[in-house]
């Protein structure tokens, strides 16, 4: 590695030790000089270098300057004995920055040292801030907006009492908007908000509510370049903002997939050094409409009846779906109809293989550059679009207990390793699953190889497909009868089927849970869209981070 010009360099004191402290571009160093009495003729002192600790310039979080104690002059015991140990010292500084725990958790640790005279510690503050001044990537000014009633209704608090307050410590600067009605989030950025103004966006809330954000900001993007979003294979224009997620609610896939845990210290440190994690995005269609965007699952069957049951459950907060899904799983319906799919062809990766998204991932990276370089990958998904029956689409018919697009792992607490362990979050695909008709024994195999270090997809009735675009349609609304029973016939079997489980015969049609929200037909047909959308994440680390050279710990 190529050596980096030192700016500063000085011996300071830190907890009443003297360390060689130096900053380059890159680094913070700090090496503890220890002098000890040799026992040799002479009594000579010999200084040894002990512990050695680094922090990267990009993982400081602010730099300020510290009163020493002006109380030591006073006579009580812990006061004197400050006073000595930072005698002839009588400036100081603080740098806080991010210390990583364990399971990717981030905290803003601080560490002071304490300078023999003024100017020297002002130089220390002066040049920090100025390094600090040249990483563009961090924002400055942000948009805030807080669910107060997601997840257990701690959006405001957790806030207020964690996050602000590291704001404020990095100089961000921030407008927060409590919301008051669903919504309110989504709309104000589509038709209030000068966006102008802002180097991103933050979502304090769940899944729900950073679906409001992408929605927001997608569709105000794509109305200020007069993008038409109800066109299926047209290319969107990806948004500029980048968006932080605060997490405060039920599931936190998102947060979780793309952090590794769901912590709101965490997420906030992320997006104060101005992390960039790039989010592919998938466009929901009915009959040309456009319906919704999808970053995490898009789920038909089981997780679709999940969700149904657990809406009504609101006021159970998060456990409303253990409680769904242990009933959705005793009830055991399956659904018919016929998934066609257009295969992620001439890319690196499969559902199937060991690798796993993590920070800096080659794979998005290579395969995100194949498309945006060869505007060909998207040309020849258009020609192939619309004919359905191209030799590129596979078709397949079925009945199935769940078929389940997973665009990220969705890895979050409930399933740590997530419903397509190897997906990538930015490499243009997403992983189709589709679970057949099986056994109840064998579904729940399935279903606990989510939570277990188990292959969910190791069985016969389970296949997984890396897929661009896909299709369905319900065995009920094919051939002519282009009638959606959400809106014309629910009453009639559908709704016979679901109050009578003992009937033995299956109910027709379930609802698709898109990112946690039911979507209103059957019928879709959903395309990625690579890396539309950024946030202020990187991805999960590579663990052990303990072994990382610049985590402070003793070189
Ligand atoms: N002030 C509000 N009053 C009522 N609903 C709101 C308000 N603000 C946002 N919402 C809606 O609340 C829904 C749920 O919010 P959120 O995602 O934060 O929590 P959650 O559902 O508990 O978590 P998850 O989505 O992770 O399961 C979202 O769909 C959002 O549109
Ligand atoms: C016998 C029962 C066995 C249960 C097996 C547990 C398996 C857990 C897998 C969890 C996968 C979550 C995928 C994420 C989906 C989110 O976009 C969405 C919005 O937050 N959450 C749900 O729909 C919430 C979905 C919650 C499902 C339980
Ligand atoms: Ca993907």
């Amino acid at each position: 590695m190529e050596k980096q010009p030192r700016l500063l360099s000085s011996q300071l004191l830190l907890k009443s030790r003297v360390f060689e402290v130096t900053l380059n571009r890159s680094l913070l160093t700090w090496k503890e000089i220890q002098t000890k009495k040799k026992r040799v003729s002479g009594g000579a002192h010999n200084t040894f270098k002990v512990g050695s600790y680094c922090v990267p310039v990009s993982e400081i979080v602010a730099v300020r300057e510290t009163e020493v104690d002006s109380r030591t002059k006073d006579e009580g015991r812990w006061q004197k004995m400050s006073q000595r140990s930072t005698e002839g010292y009588p400036y100081a500084f603080t740098v806080s920055y991010v210390e990583r725990a364990r399971q990717h958790r981030w905290r803003c640790s601080d560490v002071t040292f304490h300078c023999s005279d003024g100017s020297l510690c002002l130089q220390w503050i002066q040049t920090i801030r100025e390094q600090l001044a040249l990483l563009t990537s961090r924002p400055k000014h942000l948009l805030v907006y807080i669910n107060p009633y997601g997840g257990k209704q701690q959006g405001k608090r957790i806030y207020e009492e964690k996050v602000a307050p590291l704001f404020s410590r990095a100089s961000i600067s921030t407008d927060v908007i409590v919301t008051e009605y669903a919504n309110h989030a989504r709309d104000h950025l589509l038709k209030g908000a000068d966006l102008r103004k802002y180097d991103g966006v933050v979502c304090v809330g769940g899944d729900g509510m950073f679906s409001e954000i992408i929605h927001g900001l997608i569709s105000r993007t794509q109305r200020d370049a007069g993008v038409d979003q109800n066109r299926p294979e047209q290319k969107l224009v990806s948004c500029g903002l980048r968006i932080g997620i605060i997490p405060a609610g039920s599931t936190d896939c998102i947060c979780y997939a793309t952090v590794g845990i769901n912590d709101p210290v965490t997420s906030a440190l992320h997006i104060i050094v101005g992390d960039s994690q790039p989010l592919d995005v998938c466009s929901v269609h009915h009959n040309n409409t456009f319906l919704r965007y999808s970053v995490s699952l898009l789920g038909y069957g089981f997780y679709g009846d999940v969700l149904t049951d657990s809406e009504r459950k609101r006021w159970m907060g998060p456990a409303r779906y253990d409680f769904s899904g242990f009933k959705t799983f005793l009830t055991h319906h399956y659904y018919e109809g016929t998934i066609s799919f257009l295969p992620a062809t001439n890319i690196l990766g499969t559902p199937r293989d060991k690798t796993r998204c993590r920070a800096g991932c080659y794979i998005c990276q290579h395969n995100g550059q194949l498309l945006s370089e060869d505007g060909q990958a998207y040309k020849t998904d258009e020609d192939t679009f619309h004919s359905e029956y191209g030799s590129d689409w596979r078709v397949i018919r079925g009945r199935f207990l769940a078929i389940n697009a997973a665009s990220m792992s969705c890895a979050c607490p409930r399933s740590p390793k997530g419903l397509s362990p190897s997906a990538h979050l930015a490499d243009g695909t997403t992983d189709l699953i589709l679970v057949r008709k099986c056994s109840r024994i064998n579904f729940l195999r399935h279903l606990l190889r989510h939570t277990n270090k188990g292959d969910q997809f190791d069985l016969s009735f389970v296949e997984v497909h890396r897929v661009r675009r896909f299709r369905f349609v319900p065995k009920y609304c094919e051939g002519d009868l282009e009638l959606d029973l959400r809106e014309g016939g629910r009453g009639l079997f559908g709704h016979i089927c679901r109050d009578h489980p003992a009937c033995g015969c299956a109910p027709v049609n379930s609802s698709w849970n898109c990112d946690g929200e039911i979507l209103p037909h059957a019928t879709i047909e959903v395309g990625v869209h690579c890396q539309l959308i950024r946030l202020f994440a990187r991805g999960i680390e590579e663990q052990p981070m303990f072994d990382d050279p610049c985590v402070p710990s003793v070189i």
